[in-house]
């Protein structure tokens, strides 16, 4: 390899070299990464696979490649298309560098770090085949085996009998379906984390009785049913039929511990059988621990009405209430990690509705209406709370976010504060410690009382819920509001390139990404029990924080420009206010078949949606849209709807990259002719701008942001509009590239691009940084 800074150590590919010294990417081992590329690989792992409760399937599909003959090259994505690999995939398209062996490899390691399980020991270098052969079959022994055949099976891989049963101990995770093995059921009650429940589980095989279970070919499997559901496998049982197996088994179910610190060494040892010379000997950190630190926590990009608690920082608590009329919407972000209760009542708690909710790593969520003698009381029966999974993914430093809905009930009796009357205070407990038990609802209970941090946070107010919320914010809501706002971010945007331009760019910047936060929100948060009035708009909301003549609307603080733009988002946020007809949507399934079609694997989707949307391009009318089931309307449509403006107005290497982004926080994009309109009147204005000001007349449609720039300054204006020169003309003309992008801070290019995920941010910032030198 002519890039080589050394020789290759003995028995080393010296394609592998070129990865560790070349300058190009070499797509033969994973490259030499930096460690913000790392860090943004893990944190798009923990996304997609942890938070999108896809860790079992990324685990088992780990097993299986590294379990077949020749080790993890991950060549069961050649020719097999399952749902698992196709978001491995997704994942590798944004990060070239490293191969798709050691993605697999590397995201098994993530998901069981980041799922309660031990931090796994992990370093690349496995490389790709670029073929499947037929002796690529995993060693997994027939789910019927027997100890002799378990044990000839794992020690064909290297696994002693420790080995074996902590590697067996995987079943902690995941379930059986009916359409795949055939079995059907979860070993444990927590599918999602690494737990020891599997070895418990197996101690008290007694209670477990044969089943007999009728496959979709009709044919029929033998398992073990306890009787909450859960189920064994054969060879699952077989652990207990030899006495060295039973020993471990016993030993895991009553060490917690030992069996997590086992399985890191067995599963680290499992992902390197017959690659380990090879591999370098740079360890990877497969751990989620370095959360951004709380001053980088960006509440208000979540929801600016949400209210955070500094004073609680770790981890900290943030929460928004919303009054939809007939029900209170909670929503609770927190960097804690196991779990989060709360309470709504008075400050001892007492005869008030209480919920206890918890989102595990692995993006499901428990919540457990109970009642106690001491701390909370007369739980409404008749009128639960709802729990409602958070539609968009979290937020890459919160762990734990729900949504809950509470009806609404008139107080029955009692001295606590139920109903139209929970306006008062709310009391939290947080523990980072994921629960060991089960997760019902009476142990769900006694982990409450197990808490790190607990308080009481102040009166928050349910906001009135109506519909597009800020514009109906009153005059008052909004003073109040600006009292304790933050202050405007700084910027040297301004001494880089004029302090009247900068700050007028700024407010852009600013507006620009509030606005995607406010788009994003409103959509998020559209009321999931009323009829949908009006269609989504693809209005990019910069533009509509704007009068006609281009002037921001109110500039008094951050907050009240947010606000102010609020309004104006609303006043014209109809399709028939852009001049698009109803019906003049997207054609979902014609255009991006495989996008939409990934996407709408990553999550259920209810069958009405896909029905709506079958194989045949179908547009998407208000009529479709109000036939729909709220809970679909309100979540993957949005983000199908992203997918296809997105592919329908984006290059395809913009697709790939920002698809995720934007799918996630279901951004939905300006559409194309909307874009082209603006932009030729845009153009030809600042065209004519040029033209009288003596510009050399070169069509400014061509100008780069540099020749704006020059141009502003030149005509040595105060601001850009005093030079003639609106706002959205200088978005719209230069798309905010250029000098200003490279003289913007970070921070509010992170904001305006609306990169929230920390991983993101992190990759974003550095390769800023890089453009910058
Ligand atoms: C005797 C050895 C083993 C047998 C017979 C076996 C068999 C099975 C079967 C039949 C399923 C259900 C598949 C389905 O219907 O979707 C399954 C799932 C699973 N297996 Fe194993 N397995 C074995 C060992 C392992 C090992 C060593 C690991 C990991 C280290 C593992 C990890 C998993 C996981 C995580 C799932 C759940 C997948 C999901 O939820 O989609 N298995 N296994």
């Amino acid at each position: 390899c002519p890039y080589a800074t050394s020789a290759p150590s003995e028995g080393e590919d010296p394609l592998r070299l070129h990865a560790r010294d070349g300058p190009e990417w070499s797509p033969f081992y994973t490259n030499n990464m930096t460690d913000a590329q790392w860090e943004a690989l893990r944190f798009d792992v923990y996304n997609t696979i942890v938070q999108g409760g896809h860790a079992p399937a990324v685990v088992q599909l780990a097993w299986l490649d590294a379990s077949s003959a020749g080790g993890p090259h991950a060549e069961l994505r050649l020719g097999d298309n399952s749902t698992t690999i196709q978001l491995l995939e997704s994942i590798k398209k944004k990060h070239a560098g490293i191969t798709h062996a050691d993605l697999w490899s590397y995201a098994a390691a993530v998901a069981v770090s980041n799922s309660g399980g031990p931090t796994i020991n992990w370093r690349p270098g496995r490389s790709d085949a670029l073929i499947r052969t037929s002796d690529h079959v995993s060693i997994q022994p027939n789910p019927t085996a027997d100890p002799a055949s378990i044990r000839n099976a794992f020690s064909s891989i290297g696994m002693d009998d420790k080995e074996t049963v902590a590697l067996m101990g995987a079943h902690c995770m995941g379930n059986a379906h009916l359409n795949v093995s055939g079995y059907v059921g979860s070993w444990t009650q927590t599918p999602l984390f690494v737990t020891n429940q599997y070895f418990t589980q197996l101690t008290k095989n007694s209670t477990y009785r044969q089943e007999t279970i009728t496959s979709l070919d009709s044919t029929t499997r033998m398992q073990y049913s306890d009787n909450s559901g859960r189920f064994m496998l054969p060879s699952d049982m077989a652990l207990t039929q030899d006495p060295i197996y039973l020993s471990h088994v016993q030993n895991y179910a009553s060490n917690l511990t030992a069996f997590l610190s086992d399985f890191n060494l067995a599963f680290s040892k499992l992902l390197e059988v017959g690659v380990g010379s090879g591999l370098s000997n740079v360890s990877i950190s497969t751990s989620i621990t370095d959360f951004p630190p709380a001053d980088q926590v960006q509440p208000t990009a979540l929801d600016p009405e949400m209210q955070c608690y500094p004073s609680y920082e770790s981890p900290r608590f943030c929460m928004s209430a919303q009054d939809t009329g007939s029900n209170l919407v909670y929503t609770i972000h927190s960097a804690a990690i196991g779990w989060t209760g709360f309470g709504v009542g008075s400050t001892s708690m007492k005869d008030g509705d209480v919920i206890a909710a918890w989102r595990n790593s692995s993006g499901q969520a428990w919540t457990t209406a109970f009642s106690t003698s001491q701390h909370a009381i007369q739980v409404a029966k008749n009128s639960a709370w709802k729990q409602v999974v958070l539609m968009e993914p979290a937020p890459a430093w919160s762990k734990i976010s729900f949504s809950a809905i509470h009806p609404k009930i008139v107080a029955s009796s009692g001295t606590g504060k139920t109903g139209n009357d929970i306006t008062g205070e709310y009391m939290f407990a947080i523990s980072s410690v994921v629960p060991a038990g089960d997760l019902d609802r009476l142990n769900g209970v006694s982990v409450l009382y197990q808490h790190d941090v607990s308080g009481v946070l102040g009166n928050i107010r349910p906001k009135p819920f109506t519909g597009p919320r800020r514009a109906n914010a009153s005059a008052t809501d909004i003073a109040s509001s600006e009292a304790g706002g933050p202050a405007p971010p700084s910027g040297n945007f301004a001494r880089l390139i004029g302090i009247a331009f900068g700050s007028v760019a700024l407010v852009v910047l600013v507006l620009t990404g509030v606005g995607l936060m406010y788009f994003r929100k409103r959509i998020v948060k559209s009321d999931t029990n009323q009829p949908m009035t009006e269609m989504p708009t693809f209005l990019e909301p910069s533009l509509a924080g704007l009068d006609e003549n281009g002037v921001v609307r109110e500039r008094t603080s951050r907050k009240g420009r947010r606000r102010a733009l609020g309004s104006s988002v609303s006043a014209s946020s109809s399709f028939s206010d852009l001049g698009m007809s109803e019906t003049s949507s997207v054609q979902l399934s014609g255009q991006t078949p495989n996008m939409t079609q990934e996407f709408l694997n990553m999550r259920p989707i209810s069958s009405s949606f896909l029905q709506s949307s079958a194989a045949s391009p179908s547009p998407l009318t208000l009529a479709n849209l109000n036939a729909l089931d709220t809970e679909t309307r309100d979540s993957d449509l949005f983000r199908a709807l992203a997918i296809a403006q997105i592919s329908a107005s984006d290059t395809y290497s913009q697709q790939t990259q920002r698809t995720s982004l934007l799918v996630k926080r279901k951004e939905v994009r300006i559409s194309e002719d909307v874009v082209q309109r603006s932009n030729e009147s845009l153009h030809a204005r600042v065209f004519a701008l040029a033209a009288t000001n003596g510009l050399d007349a070169k069509e400014p449609t061509l100008w780069g942001m540099e020749e704006v720039a020059c141009w502003v300054l030149k005509n040595g204006g105060n601001s850009i509009r005093d030079a003639g020169v609106d706002v959205v003309s200088v978005v719209q003309v230069g798309r905010m590239t250029g000098p200003i992008l490279l003289a913007s801070p970070v921070d509010d290019l992170l904001e305006l691009f609306g990169i929230f995920a920390y991983g993101d941010r992190v990759l974003f910032a550095e390769a800023f940084d890089k453009l910058k030198k």
